[in-house]
C-alpha cells in the first residue's frame, strides 16, 4: 500500500500534456485554455473620440471663458457615433459632437454641452479647456500590438470582450479531453430498467459524470459492464479511441468478482499504482494502457468521489496544463462536530462557511453517496488523530463548478 502523494506522483508524471488544438469561435471557447498568444493587431478605440456630449474644440481658444466672459465659436458641423466628418479645425470652430463620436484632427478636447449655450449654428463656451479633456485618445483602452493573452490562459468573460474589441471571431484552444466512464457490476442496472431483486443503479458514474459537465468536459461514453474480463477488454478497447482517459468503478478489491487488475494485466495495461493510504477507497487503482489513463476508482459510491477528487483532477491539470484545475488543501477550525481516532488516513464529508467546518452526524460509509449533498468539502483527517472542535484541520473542496 502506498501513500496518496507518492500515487499521485506516479500518476501525474506518466501524464503529457494534451498538444491538440482546435479553432472556436470566441462565445465557444469561454472557459478553455487558449493554445496561442493573442496580441493586438488595431489598437482600441483606433480613432480619438469623444467621451462627451458636446463640442470639440482647440482648448487654446477657449483660454479665459467664463459664465461672465462667454467666447462664440462657430459651429463646423455635427458628429455622432458612427459619422464620419474632418472640418478643418479654424481657430473658434468647435465641431457638434456626441459621446463616442471621432473627434476631428486638430481639436484637443470636448467642452461639455453643459458648459455652453447648446448652439447650433454658434455656441457660447463657458469654461475652459485643458488639452486632452473629455477626449479618448488613440489605443486609450489597448495599444496596438499590446500583448493581450498568453498561451496557457483559461478565457474568461474579459478575454472574450477583448478579443471582441479587437474583432477577433475566432480564437485557438486546447482540445478538452474526453473521458469515458465504464461502471463495472453484474448488479448494475441503467436507469431506465427496473432495479430487480438485487440490482444496483450506477449513482457514481452519474454523479462523476455531472462534475465533469460543470468543468465543460465531455464524457463520450458511460457503459456498464459485467464482471468479466472477456467483455471488459472487448468494450475497452472497443471504446479507448473516444476518449483521452477512462475511468472505471468497482471490481478492484479482493472479492471473488474483482476481475479488473487481473483482466488489465492480461491486457498489457502497465500498473501505475494499487491500493492507497486512505478510506474511504483504499483498493483505488491507476493503469496506463495505449497511451491512456485507466483511473480505476473503487465501487462504493463515496469511495468512488473520494478517488476521483484525490487522483482525477491532478491528472486533469496535467493533462490541460492548467495547475488550478487540481485541489488544494486548505486550514479550517472545526465549528462542530467530532471523529473519533482513525487508524489510517481518512477523508471525511463536511460542509464549511463563515462560521468553519461542521462535520454533522452523519453516516461517513463509503457506501453512503447521499450525504454528498450536504458537503462542501472533505477532511483530511490524520492516520491516528482524532477530530473535535475547535481543532484545526485540513480541508478540501469538491471541485464541481
Ligand atoms: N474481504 C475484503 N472485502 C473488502 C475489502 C477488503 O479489503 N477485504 N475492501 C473493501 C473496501 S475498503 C472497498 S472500498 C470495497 C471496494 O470494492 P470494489 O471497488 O471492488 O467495488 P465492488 O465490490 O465492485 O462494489 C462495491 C459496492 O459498490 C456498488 N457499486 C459498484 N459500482 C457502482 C456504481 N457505479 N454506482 C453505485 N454503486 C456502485 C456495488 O454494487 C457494491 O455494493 O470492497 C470492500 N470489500
Ligand atoms: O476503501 Mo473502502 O474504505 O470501504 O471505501
Amino acid at each position: 500500500m502506498i501513500e496518496l502523494e507518492e500515487a499521485l506522483d506516479l500518476l501525474v508524471n506518466s501524464v503529457k500534456t494534451n498538444t491538440k488544438t482546435e479553432k472556436l469561435d470566441i462565445l465557444s471557447a469561454f472557459g478553455r485554455i487558449c493554445a496561442k498568444d493573442v496580441t493586438a493587431g488595431i489598437p482600441v478605440p483606433h480613432f480619438p473620440k469623444s467621451a462627451m456630449d458636446g463640442y470639440a474644440v482647440r482648448s487654446q481658444d477657449t483660454k479665459g471663458a467664463s459664465m461672465e466672459n462667454a467666447i462664440c465659436f462657430q459651429i463646423a458641423g455635427e458628429i455622432c457615433a458612427g459619422d464620419y466628418l474632418s472640418p478643418a479645425a479654424e481657430p473658434f470652430t468647435a465641431v457638434r459632437v456626441m459621446t463616442g463620436g471621432i473627434v476631428p484632427d486638430g481639436y484637443d478636447c470636448v467642452i461639455r454641452q453643459e458648459d455652453t449655450d447648446y448652439g447650433q449654428e454658434q455656441a457660447e463656451v463657458y469654461v475652459e479647456a485643458k488639452p486632452w479633456e473629455n477626449y479618448c485618445r488613440i489605443g486609450e483602452d489597448i495599444e496596438a500590438g499590446r500583448h493581450i493573452i498568453s498561451r496557457g490562459t483559461r478565457l474568461r468573460s474579459g478575454h472574450i470582450g477583448i478579443l471582441a474589441s479587437l474583432g477577433i471571431a475566432e480564437v485557438m484552444v486546447f482540445k478538452t479531453p474526453k473521458v469515458g466512464i465504464i461502471s463495472t457490476g453484474n448488479e448494475l442496472v441503467p436507469l431506465n430498467r427496473p432495479i430487480g431483486k438485487v440490482g444496483v443503479y450506477p449513482s457514481s458514474a452519474y454523479t462523476i459524470a455531472a462534475r465533469l459537465k460543470a468543468k465543460g468536459i465531455e464524457v463520450p461514453f458511460m457503459e456498464i459492464c459485467a464482471d468479466d474480463s472477456k467483455i471488459f477488454s472487448d468494450m475497452l478497447d472497443e471504446k479507448i479511441n473516444q476518449a483521452d482517459l477512462i475511468i472505471t468503478t468497482g471490481a478492484i478489491s479482493v472479492g471473488k468478482k474483482d476481475f479488473l487488475p487481473e483482466a488489465l494485466e492480461k491486457m498489457g495495461a502497465e500498473r501505475l499504482f494499487q491500493r492507497v493510504n486512505m478510506r474511504p477507497g483504499t483498493p483505488v487503482m491507476a493503469s496506463r494502457y495505449k497511451e491512456k489513463i485507466i483511473l480505476s476508482l473503487s465501487g462504493y459510491p463515496f469511495a468512488a468521489m473520494v478517488n476521483f477528487q484525490m487522483f482525477f483532477w491532478p491528472v486533469l491539470a496535467r493533462l490541460v496544463g492548467d495547475d488550478s484545475l487540481s485541489w488544494k488543501k486548505t486550514k479550517n477550525v472545526v465549528a462542530e462536530g467530532s471523529i473519533k481516532v482513525s487508524k489510517k488516513r481518512r477523508f471525511l464529508q463536511a460542509f464549511t462557511d463563515e462560521d468553519g467546518v461542521h462535520i454533522y452526524d452523519r453516516n461517513q460509509h463509503s457506501s453512503v453517496l447521499s450525504e454528498i449533498i450536504h458537503s462542501n468539502c472533505i477532511i483530511d483527517q490524520k492516520q491516528g488523530t482524532g477530530i473535535s472542535p475547535g481543532d484545526t484541520v485540513d480541508i478540501i473542496y469538491w471541485s464541481e463548478e
